[in-house]
């Protein structure tokens, strides 16, 4: 087995790399591309951990020895937002990078698990999309957009709320991953009851997290160590399921609903990416009422990534 983290020398690149060094089953390999001079020193300073994953560093005009054989592609290359800016303000530079480094995994591992964080994740997982189809081999059961920051957040500040183990929360959320297309569906949490005003302050808090994090970092970047943790989840996961294990897990990815090209759905991972989208159950009134209220600027996030590749 082998993963690939793009943009491997960033904030989030750096801590997800460390836990896939610590976490991933031996004998798998790491390869960490970056365009930033210091990838190969972070490869370094990762490979005198000892644990049994093979730990490589790759420049920028080593993409394609980085990417080839790769089972699963992380892309976390890009930049990120600064106070006052929405995730929608990143679409000029990170529409590019994402689109550039997906033409490389079709050219270099076209069979691969691609999972998608650079934002906006609602724009970028629909240019990933159109990058792979003009290639002519998108395979939809294998692109992910990584919205599972959302899931443990919500957990963190329901468990926090509750004065319960956050390990032993589940929050569904469903949706995209920004503003209000972040639904997260706590009238499924089970065992745990909510007041109107906890349900609509619960589900500001977790929609805004993302720019709580932005605004106390006070122009220095956005979350990346929760976001490292979300992902090397993820990651885990979609390895477990490669290897035959039965696991289901909260991702942005195409189902062709009548809610949106791309959604967020509980979706059981397989050998070969998507196994089957699950359905996400039933809304509260408040949650069909927010559903509907954000499908459109959904929709209109997606249309943008889709024609960013085809105009
Ligand atoms: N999906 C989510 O839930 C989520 C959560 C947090 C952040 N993000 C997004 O992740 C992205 C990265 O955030 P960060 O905090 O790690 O940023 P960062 O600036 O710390 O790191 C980004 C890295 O990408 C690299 N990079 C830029 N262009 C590249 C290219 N063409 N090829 C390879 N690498 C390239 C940079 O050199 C840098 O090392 C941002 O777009 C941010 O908004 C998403
Ligand atoms: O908020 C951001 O810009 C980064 C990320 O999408 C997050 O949710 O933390």
């Amino acid at each position: 087995m082998k993963v690939a983290v793009l943009g491997a020398a960033g904030g989030i690149g750096q801590a997800l790399s460390l836990l896939l060094k610590t976490q991933l089953p031996a004998g798998t390999e790491l390869a960490l591309y970056d365009v930033a001079p210091v990838v190969p020193g972070v490869a370094v300073d990762l490979s005198h951990i000892p644990t049994d994953v093979k730990v490589e560093g790759f420049g920028k005009d080593d993409l394609a020895k980085a990417l080839s054989g790769s089972d699963i592609v992380l892309i976390p290359a890009g930049v990120p937002r600064k106070p006052g800016m929405d995730r929608s303000d990143l679409f000029n530079i990170n529409a590019g990078i994402v689109r550039n480094l997906v033409d490389g995994v079709a050219d270099n591992c076209p069979e691969a698990c691609v999972c998608i964080i650079t934002n906006p994740v609602n724009t970028t997982v629909a240019i990933a999309a159109e990058a792979l189809k003009a290639k002519g081999v998108y395979n939809k059961n294998k692109l992910f957009g990584v919205t599972t920051l959302d899931v443990i957040r919500a957990e963190t500040f329901v468990g926090n709320l509750r004065g319960l183990n956050p390990a032993n929360v589940h929050v569904p959320v469903i949706g995209g991953h920004s503003g209000t297309t972040i639904l997260p569906l706590l009238s499924q949490v089970e065992g745990v009851e909510f007041t109107d005003e906890e349900v609509a302050s619960l589900t500001t808090r977790i929609q805004n997290a993302g720019t709580e994090v932005v605004e106390a970092k006070a122009g220095g970047g956005s979350a990346t160590l929760s976001m490292g943790q979300a992902a090397a989840r993820f990651c885990l996961s979609l390895v477990s399921a490669m290897r035959g294990e039965n696991v289901v897990e909260y991702t942005y990815v195409e189902t062709n609903s009548d809610d949106a090209q791309f959604f967020s759905h509980p979706v059981r991972l397989g050998k070969n990416g998507v196994e089957e989208i699950l359905p996400y159950g039933e809304l509260s009134d408040f949650e069909q009422k927010a559903k509907e209220s954000m499908l459109e600027g959904l929709r209109g996030d997606i249309k943008l990534g889709v024609e960013f590749v085809n105009n």
